[in-house]
């Protein structure tokens, strides 16, 4: 087995970060790595190094060239040689056992992970990916299987045909992506069985022993299924195939309910058979770059936190669209609608995240307290406060694309919304009074996920003049562009060049693809490895969930209710005009809609 040192050049897991953490002063301590332990299984050089920076929050410690390398003041205590060396030794013998590593080096645990719905859309379009390219850059334990379970009858070699014709590595032309791929393939597997089976289940578990070969078995099960029947394969999974040794956890997609009643009956159902800390409620908008980068841009960024509140934002703008309707999936989508499918959890997170106060630590609890408070302040939504529309059929240049209710899984006159736009407000301190503007919808001109700051305007402006009379379009406006083309720009007035006095509105622009070379990793890839890791901050725990239905049911009632009729806009269009009224209420212009974007 290669020890530590020896294993430098092996690809980092989440590689790219350590990278950053070069040598910038000469306060530096060295020790060679020698002390620690032979390497722990599938643990590179590089991954227990961005561990030990991750647990330890010591951005100053780094490894490189086989030794510790600490750039902080050597009087501090903690940055003895003798100190660095304990701390990484605890560090990393809690990073190995997480993996299922011994710290003495030997290989005695398993990583399993079953795909419950593994014939499904999801399965094939992300989570087989997601998993290969974990697989690929060597993110995966040394010891794992990969189960697909579903009712389809296949065969192993079936399973393999299908994964491998959605499996790709990101990048063209990576080196050994055939064989890789092969390898990858090798340990999947498949099973059929029902999903309220206890006995499928357990000729699962007895499948499953037989690859752990009697090593330490952690189980994940990712429930990518229909929701009516989340409950019974958690029955089945964790009465017959639970890990006896090792841990169990159980990645549960959503929806996660359809409000208040029914999320919280499914809580308590899963408590039946699981504790909190082993279900994994996924939102994979966390699992975005952009958003995980949201608090990295808050609170490492000096200039950033002192705006950050009512004195100097006028209003927050989350907004996300789609080019394409629902078709394939109206039969799910028509039980749910947009401000479910997309409002009540991808953009209410996201808004968490924005506006939460400074957490403690990054520890899962310490942010997810500061989450939940945030969720807690907010004012009640008003319905007069929102906006639902439906998109038509419409026919451009000779194509006819599709009215939500042409799809024949969508009952014919179906109220349900595709589009919303939304005014919420967080009654706290730091955000008395601004707007925090929703919007998403199906079936618009784009897709696209943002976030859109628009700061408030600078008082006794001296260049009102060479800016012209309209105040809104000189105000700073930041934008976080979650996707496609990641981005963060903000913009500012400048001077046009030239004699005279002319300002325009330019971008001070950080965008990804210009800036990094390293390809974003998807969603499911980071929530996939930190779900094996046990690392739970991008998951939504169960009282922020209670939190984020609190808000949102009443009105999904009163609007149901009260039968509102949606605002129809063409499949291709911009969306209703009613959210721009809406927006105008508050103040507000979208920030999407100006010709510079
Ligand atoms: N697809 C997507 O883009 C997204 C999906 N999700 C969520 O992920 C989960 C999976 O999504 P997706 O893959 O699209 O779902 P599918 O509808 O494709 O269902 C997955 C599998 O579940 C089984 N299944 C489907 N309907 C039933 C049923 N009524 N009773 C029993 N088994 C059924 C089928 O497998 P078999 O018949 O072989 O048993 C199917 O292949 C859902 O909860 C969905 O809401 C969340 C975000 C995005
Ligand atoms: O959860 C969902 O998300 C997708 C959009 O995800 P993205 O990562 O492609 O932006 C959305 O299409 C779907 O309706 C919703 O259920």
């Amino acid at each position: 087995m290669a020890s530590l040192s020896s294993s430098v050049t092996s690809r980092s897991c989440r590689s790219g970060y350590p990278a950053s953490f070069s040598p910038v002063n000469s306060n530096r301590l060295s020790r060679s790595l020698s002390f620690l332990p032979a390497s722990p299984q599938g643990l590179n050089f590089n991954e227990l190094c961005v561990r030990f920076q991750r647990k330890s929050g010591r951005a100053s410690v780094f490894m490189q060239d086989g030794a510790i390398v600490s750039n902080s003041n050597p009087t501090d205590g903690k940055s003895s040689l003798k100190g660095l060396k304990e701390e990484v030794l605890s560090v990393i013998s809690e990073e190995a056992a997480k993996v299922g590593a011994g710290s003495d080096g030997q290989s005695q645990s398993t990583v399993s992970i079953t795909v419950v719905g593994a014939s499904g859309d999801l399965a094939k379009k992300k989570i087989f990916p997601a998993l290969f390219a974990l697989y690929y850059e060597g993110c995966l334990p040394e010891h794992f299987t990969i189960y697909g379970y579903s009712r389809s009858k296949m065969t192993d070699a079936e399973l393999r045909n299908m994964v491998s014709k959605t499996l790709t590595c990101r990048i063209d032309k990576r080196v050994n992506c055939g064989e890789k791929m092969e390898e990858f393939l090798k340990r999947c597997f498949y099973h059929s069985g029902q999903y309220d089976s206890q006995e499928h289940f357990a000729v699962l578990d007895k499948k499953l022993k037989e690859h752990e070969a009697g090593r330490i078995s952690n189980r994940l099960f990712y429930l990518s299924i229909p929701p009516n029947i989340f409950v019974d394969a958690v029955k089945c999974a964790s009465s017959s195939a639970s890990s006896a040794n090792g841990w169990t956890r159980v990645i549960v997609e959503k929806p996660f309910g359809r409000d208040s009643e029914s999320s919280a009956a499914l809580t308590k159902s899963f408590k039946q058979y699981l504790e909190e800390d082993q279900i994994f409620r996924i939102d994979h908008y966390l699992g975005k770059e952009l958003v995980e980068n949201l608090s990295v841009l808050r609170f490492s960024n000096l200039i950033f936190e002192p705006l950050w509140s009512r004195q100097y934002i006028r209003n927050v703008q989350l907004i996300f669209s789609e080019d394409f309707g629902t078709e394939g999936r109206g039969g799910y989508f028509d039980n749910y609608g947009i401000i479910r499918d997309i409002m009540q959890n991808h953009l209410l997170q996201i808004l968490a995240l924005f506006a939460m106060e400074t957490p403690v630590s990054l520890d899962a609890e310490d942010i997810r307290n500061e989450k939940v408070k945030v969720l807690r302040s907010m004012r009640p939504i008003q319905v007069d406060d929102v906006v639902v529309g439906q998109y038509k059929s419409q026919t451009k240049g000779g194509v006819t694309y599709p009215g939500y209710t042409d799809d024949k899984t969508v009952p014919k006159g179906s109220l349900t919304p595709t589009f919303a736009a939304a005014a919420l407000f967080i009654d706290n301190a730091r955000w008395d009074g601004v707007p925090f503007l929703m919007k998403a919808g199906k079936a618009l001109h784009t897709r696209r996920a943002e976030i859109r700051v628009q700061f408030r305007h600078v008082p006794g402006n001296l260049y009102n003049r060479s800016t012209g009379c309209d105040l809104d379009k000189t105000t700073n406006e930041l934008v976080i562009r979650v996707q496609p083309d990641e981005a963060i720009y903000l913009k500012i007035n400048n001077k046009v060049p030239g004699l005279g006095m002319r300002l325009d509105r330019s971008n001070l622009n950080l965008l990804y693809s210009a800036r990094y070379s390293k390809e974003i990793p998807d969603a499911y890839e980071r929530l996939l490895l930190d779900a094996i890791e046990g690392e739970r901050r991008l998951f939504i725990r169960s009282d922020e969930l209670d939190a984020a239905w609190s808000l949102f049911t009443p009105l999904l009632k009163e609007l149901e209710e009260k039968k509102r009729i949606p605002e129809y806009y063409p499949y291709g269009s911009r969306g209703p005009v009613g959210a721009h009224y809406l927006a105008a209420k508050h103040n507000v212009r979208w920030g999407d809609v100006s010709l510079e974007q």
